[in-house]
C-alpha cells in the first residue's frame, strides 16, 4: 500500500496511454523535420502515406512470455529506424503506465508506426538509392496471463510475429500459449532467440526446444542481444522478408477494426484503427457496426509513436481516430467502423473478454463514495476489460462489484486507482463466477458470495465452478514437489512430458479458485522461482461448494462472506479467524470472531476487551510528541471500517485475500 505522500507524487506523475504533452509535440515535429532529410527515413506527413501501398506495410506484433525482452526489443527496432532518439532516457518506450513502469509488466498493447528502408541486395542501404522504404507497424503486446485478451486483440491486426525467446530460460508457458495464440491466428512467425549476451545463454538448445514444441526449423532463428544491439539489424529484413503484407481492397468503401481505445481529456476517446479495405479522410462520415451510430472523422493520424496527424490512413495501415464519441464505451473493442450509410460485413471479432475474477470495492472511508466512483468511472474509460456494477454492503456501505480478467488485472486496477486517482479503497475477497442450482430448477451466476443469502428459502442443489487448463514448466527435480502442489489444489493431471534433458511440462485441470490467489507464489517458491505458469479457460465442473460466513459478535460481515469447498472448509475458516485475530486490535469491547457454515461455527478466537493506549510509551510531558501520536492514531483511524460496532483495518481485507483461497 503506498504512503499518501507517494500517492501524491504519483498523481503529480500521471502517465495515460497515448497522452502527450506540448512539448513533446514540438519535439516530434522536429524530429520529423529531420526525419524528411534523412535518406533512411520516409517522408510520414499527409499525402506521402499514399506512398505505402500494402505491398510496403508490414504489421507485426512482438510476443513471448514475461521478462523475454519484448519491450527492450520494441525499443531498439524504434531507435533503429529513428522513430525514438538512442538513449532517450525512458526505457520501454512502449510501457506508458506508470504501473508497468514499476512492476516491468506490460498492461496495455500500443502501437508504433516506423518507417525503413530495404534493399533486397547485400550491398547497403545507403549506396542504393532506390532501395524502397517500407511502413512497418509494431504491436507490442502483454506477457501476463491476464492480459491474453490483449494479445488476442493486437495479433487480428497483424500477419506477423517475432516470438522472443530468453536464450538462457528458454522456452516457458507463456512462449507455448503466445505461440499458439499466434499460430492459430495464422501469423508468420519469427523466432527470435535474444539475450544471447548472457553467459548462461544456450541458444543451440532454444533452438532444439523450438524444433521440438513448435516444428520451427532452427535456421529460421535469429539471434538477437537487445542489451548489446548484437543481430539487431537482421531482424526488420526478416520482418519484411518473411511476412506477408496486409490483405485488403483499395478501392472499395472503408472497413477498419477497432484495436483499441483510451479517452483522453483534451481530445475526447482515441480510438486504435487498422484500415483493412479503403481509405480514411478527414471529414469522412463512419459508422459502427456495433452500435450503428456515426461520426465524423474530426483527426486522423499514425502514431510515430506519439499520434501525429496525417489526414488521411490508407489500406493496410494501422492509426488513430478521432471522430468525437464521448465515452470509450462507444468504442468497442473488435469493432467495425465502415463508410456511413453502407452496408458493410463487419470483420471478425476479437474473443470477447470474460471477466474470471470479482471483488467489491469500497470506498475506505463511506463518505468517498462519489469520490471512488468518479475514480473508477475514469479508469474504466482506459480499461474496457473490466466491469463495473453498484452493490451495496451492510459491513461496508456503497461500493462497486468489479469483473476482471484476472488477478493481476484486478491489482494493477487496484494500483491504478490509488496511484492515478489517489483513491483509498477496501477490495473484498476475490471470487470466480459459480453456477447454482437450486431446488427448483433455477439456476443463477454468483459473482458476490453474500448474494447467496439473499435466496434463504431456497435449497441448493448442486454447484458448478469454473475451471483452467495450466501448463507448468519446471526443472525436472521439481516435479515432485508441483504434483502434490496441484494435487492439494485438486488439480486433474492431463500431461506430463519432457521437453529437453533438464526440463518438464506438466498439464493440469485445476478449479480456478484455487489458482486465483496464490498459487502462482507458491508455485514459485517450491520451485526456487524456476516455474513458469500460463493457463487457458476450460469448462465449468460441478464441485461440493458452501459459502462460509465471517462473524463479528454474531453479526455475519456479508463483506467477508467466501464460497469454498466442503472439504477446505474447516481449514480455510480457522485460518482466517486467526488472521482477524491478529489484524483486528482490541477494543473497550470483547470480540468474538466466528467462521460458520450455514449455522454451524467450523471456527472461532475470542478478542478479550483492551483499549489501546497510544501514549503509553511516552514518558514525561512533551506535549509535541503526545500531539504527534495522537495525530497519527487519527490518521489510523481513517483507515478503519466501522463493522456494526467493531473497527477493522483495511489491511484485514486485504490479508484475508491471501488466506481465503490458499491450501
Ligand atoms: N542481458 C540482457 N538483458 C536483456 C536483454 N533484453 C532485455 N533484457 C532485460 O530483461 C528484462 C526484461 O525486459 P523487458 O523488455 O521489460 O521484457 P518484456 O518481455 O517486455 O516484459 P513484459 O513487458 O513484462 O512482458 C529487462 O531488465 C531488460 O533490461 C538482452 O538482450 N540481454
Amino acid at each position: 500500500m503506498a504512503g499518501a505522500a507517494a500517492l501524491r507524487r504519483s498523481a503529480r506523475r500521471v502517465i495515460r496511454p497515448g497522452a502527450y504533452t506540448f512539448s513533446r509535440t514540438l519535439q516530434h515535429s522536429e524530429r520529423l523535420l529531420s526525419s524528411q532529410a534523412s535518406p533512411d527515413r520516409g517522408g510520414v506527413l499527409g499525402s506521402e502515406l499514399g506512398l505505402y501501398p500494402p505491398e510496403r506495410i508490414r504489421n507485426f506484433s512482438i510476443i513471448a512470455h514475461v521478462d523475454h525482452g519484448k519491450s527492450t526489443l520494441a525499443d531498439r527496432l524504434l531507435e533503429l529506424t529513428g522513430t525514438i532518439k538512442k538513449g532517450h532516457g525512458q526505457p520501454q518506450y512502449l510501457d506508458k503506465l506508470q504501473v508497468e513502469r514499476e512492476r516491468g509488466i506490460t498492461v496495455k498493447a500500443q502501437t508504433a508506426t516506423m518507417f525503413y528502408r530495404h534493399a533486397s541486395s547485400q550491398l547497403p542501404v545507403s549506396d542504393q538509392p532506390d532501395a524502397p522504404s517500407y511502413l512497418l507497424n509494431l504491436i507490442d503486446t502483454p506477457g501476463h496471463v491476464d492480459f491474453s485478451y490483449e494479445v488476442s486483440r493486437s495479433l487480428a491486426a497483424c500477419q506477423g510475429a517475432l516470438l522472443v525467446v530468453d536464450a538462457a530460460q528458454g522456452v516457458q508457458a507463456q512462449t507455448i500459449a503466445n505461440f499458439y495464440l499466434a499460430f492459430e491466428s495464422n501469423l508468420s512467425i519469427i523466432p527470435v532467440i535474444n539475450k544471447i549476451d548472457q553467459p548462461t545463454a544456450d541458444p543451440d538448445n532454444v533452438k532444439a526446444q523450438l524444433k521440438r514444441l513448435f516444428d520451427i526449423d532452427p535456421s529460421e532463428a535469429l539471434l538477437t542481444s537487445a542489451k548489446t544491439g548484437q543481430g539487431l539489424t537482421q531482424v526488420l529484413p526478416a520482418v519484411i522478408e518473411r511476412m506477408p503484407s496486409p490483405p485488403g481492397k483499395s478501392d472499395s468503401p472503408i472497413r477498419m477494426l477497432l484495436l483499441d481505445s483510451y479517452y483522453d481529456e483534451y481530445k475526447g476517446v482515441i480510438c486504435h484503427v487498422a484500415v483493412v479495405d479503403g481509405a480514411l479522410h478527414k471529414g469522412d462520415k463512419i459508422a459502427s457496426a456495433a452500435t450503428g451510430r456515426t461520426y465524423e472523422v474530426l483527426d486522423v493520424g499514425i502514431m510515430h509513436p506519439e499520434l501525429t496527424p496525417t489526414g488521411v490512413l490508407y489500406t493496410g495501415q494501422v492509426g488513430y481516430v478521432i471522430s468525437g464519441m464521448r465515452s470509450t464505451k462507444e468504442a468497442r473493442i473488435g469493432d467495425t467502423l465502415h463508410q456511413a450509410k453502407s452496408t458493410v460485413e463487419p470483420l471478425p471479432g476479437f474473443k470477447p473478454a470474460r471477466h474470471m475474477v470479482f471483488s467489491g470495492l469500497y470506498p475506505a472511508d463511506g463518505s468517498d463514495f462519489d469520490a471512488l466512483s468518479h475514480a473508477i468511472e475514469k479508469l474504466t474509460c482506459n480499461d474496457a476489460s473490466v466491469s463495473v456494477t453498484k452493490e451495496t454492503s451492510t459491513a461496508l456501505g456503497m461500493g462497486f462489484r468489479c469483473g476482471f480478467l484476472g488477478l493481476l488485472h484486478m491489482d494493477v486496477f487496484h494500483q491504478r486507482l490509488e496511484q492515478e486517482h489517489g483513491a483509498q479503497v477496501i477490495s473484498t475477497i476475490p471470487t470466480v463466477p459459480y453456477i447454482f442450482e437450486y431446488g427448483d430448477g433455477s439456476k443463477v451466476q454468483v459473482e458476490n458470495p453474500a448474494a447467496l443469502a439473499s435466496n434463504p428459502g431456497k435449497r441448493i442443489a448442486a454447484c458448478w465452478e469454473p475451471t483452467v487448463i495450466a501448463t507448468i514448466i519446471i526443472p525436472s527435480e521439481y516435479v515432485g514437489p508441483v504434483i502434490m502442489l496441484c494435487s492439494e489444489r485438486r488439480g486433474e493431471q492431463l500431461e506430463y512430458t519432457f521437453i529437453d534433458a533438464q526440463r518438464a511440462l506438466l498439464k493440469y485441470r485445476l478449479p480456478l479458485r484455487e489458482i486465483i490467489v496464490d498459487f502462482y507464489n507458491e508455485l514459485k517458491s517450491i520451485t526456487s522461482g524456476y516455474a513458469t505458469f500460463d493457463y487457458e479457460d476450460s469448462e465449468y465442473q460441478q464441485s461440493d461448494l458452501v459459502k462460509m460466513d465471517i462473524l463479528l459478535n454474531g453479526q455475519p460481515v456479508d463483506a467477508m462472506a467466501t464460497i469454498v469447498h466442503n472439504q477446505k472448509a474447516q481449514r480455510v475458516g480457522r485460518e482466517l479467524v486467526e488472521k482477524l485475530k491478529k489484524f483486528i486490535e482490541r477494543q473497550m469491547f470483547e470480540i468474538t470472531i466466528q467462521a460458520a457454515v450455514g449455522s454451524k461455527v467450523i471456527a472461532r478466537e475470542t478478542l478479550s476487551a483492551m483499549r489501546k493506549n497510544v501514549l503509553a510509551k511516552c514518558y514525561g510531558g512533551d506535549i509535541t510528541r503526545k500531539k504527534k501520536l495522537l495525530e497519527k492514531q487519527k490518521e489510523g483511524k481513517k483507515r478503519m471500517k466501522r463493522v456494526g460496532s467493531v473497527d477493522i483495518p483495511q489491511e484485514a481485507f486485504h490479508e484475508l485475500l491471501k488466506v481465503s483461497n490458499s491450501k
